[in-house]
């Protein structure tokens, strides 16, 4: 039996806010938080995504991140997903089962093996190892672009049949035939959730359940709004808005994410610094100008038209 489907609506991947130099900052974290879930109106968070620059936080960092997320999730009723992200199937099963411990995470979000690229039997028998031994319920991370390791549509159908994988989040760039295929017969109990934000409106146009969108950190209640028109088969307005939200996603991925995101929520206030830790680089002025141009949610456009 699969756990209670949990998986449908909007998670924002959150950024991780750093000071100018380069500490987390747990107060504008709870903020951006309690904001994504009672504002916003998304249906839960992910911590430790790529997003929040997961891959360069310590281990005492990565604990806060998580505490200050459950908090929110909790005081919202809200679940929480966290990243775990390595290509060490026994290191996973340790994060996994620390997280298992403390009651308040949902779920995991968990790439193929990035790097190794073990083939798609490797990828199998490592959730397969992931599922019996983690004690969490899974959303396996299809992103060939960031781990190497494509995953075929029976691979993934192999993933959703093992009882604790509960969803996909699907990032493989294309909105194909094997995407298709994957949305026609899901696994029982098993969800897909767009990871692509620029194809995330085709994607629910084609029935997926839901997306985990870096964008989202930016106008999440038109995401929400943009999931919940396509669940509702509101098929013309959720075009215009999956169209606006496109462009705005194409702003927001200019350079390497979180970087462009973190120099928006800068400049509308929402964070005390644009800082990311390296290897990333801090987005020019210019890509922040660009997106910062189309990121205002449609309630405060409308807001600002009356007042004009
Ligand atoms: O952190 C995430 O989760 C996401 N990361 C993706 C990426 O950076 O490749 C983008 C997606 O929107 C969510």
């Amino acid at each position: 039996m699969k756990p209670d489907a949990i998986l449908t609506g909007l998670f924002v991947p959150l950024v991780t806010p750093f000071t100018d130099d380069l500490r987390l900052a747990p107060d504008a974290l709870a903020r951006l938080a309690d904001e994504a879930l009672s504002v916003g109106g998304a249906r839960g968070l992910v911590a430790l995504g790529t997003t929040a620059e997961a891959a360069v936080l310590t281990a005492e960092e990565k604990r806060a991140v998580v505490r200050v997320c459950a908090a929110a999730c909790r005081a919202h009723g809200a679940p929480l997903i966290v990243g775990v992200g390595t290509n060490d199937t026994a290191a996973a099963i340790t994060s996994l089962r620390e997280l298992a411990q403390s009651g308040d995470v949902a779920a995991a979000l968990v790439p193929a093996p990035p790097y190794t690229r073990p083939g798609e039997a490797g990828t199998l028998a490592h959730f397969t190892a992931l599922a019996e031994h983690g004690g969490l319920p899974l959303v396996v991370y299809d992103i060939p672009y960031r781990t190497g390791q494509t995953l075929s549509t029976g691979t993934l159908d192999a993933l959703g049949h093992l009882p604790a994988v509960v969803g996909v989040k699907y990032a493989t760039g294309a909105i194909d035939a094997a995407a298709m295929e994957l949305l026609g017969s899901p696994a029982p109990g098993f969800a897909v959730l767009g990871g692509d934000d620029a194809v995330i409106s085709p994607l629910l146009a084609a029935g997926a359940d839901g997306g985990i969108l870096a964008s989202a950190n930016v106008r999440t209640a038109d995401y929400a709004e943009l999931i919940s028109l396509w669940r509702r088969d509101a098929a013309g307005p959720a075009r215009r808005l999956g169209a606006e939200l496109a462009r705005l996603s194409a702003a927001l991925f200019a350079e390497p994410n979180p970087t462009v995101i973190k120099g928006v929520l800068h400049a509308q206030g929402r964070i005390p610094s644009p800082a990311v830790r390296l290897p990333l680089l801090a987005a020019s002025a210019d890509s922040v100008r660009r997106a910062a141009a189309l990121a205002t949610d449609r309630t405060h456009q409308a807001r600002q038209g009356a007042a004009a």
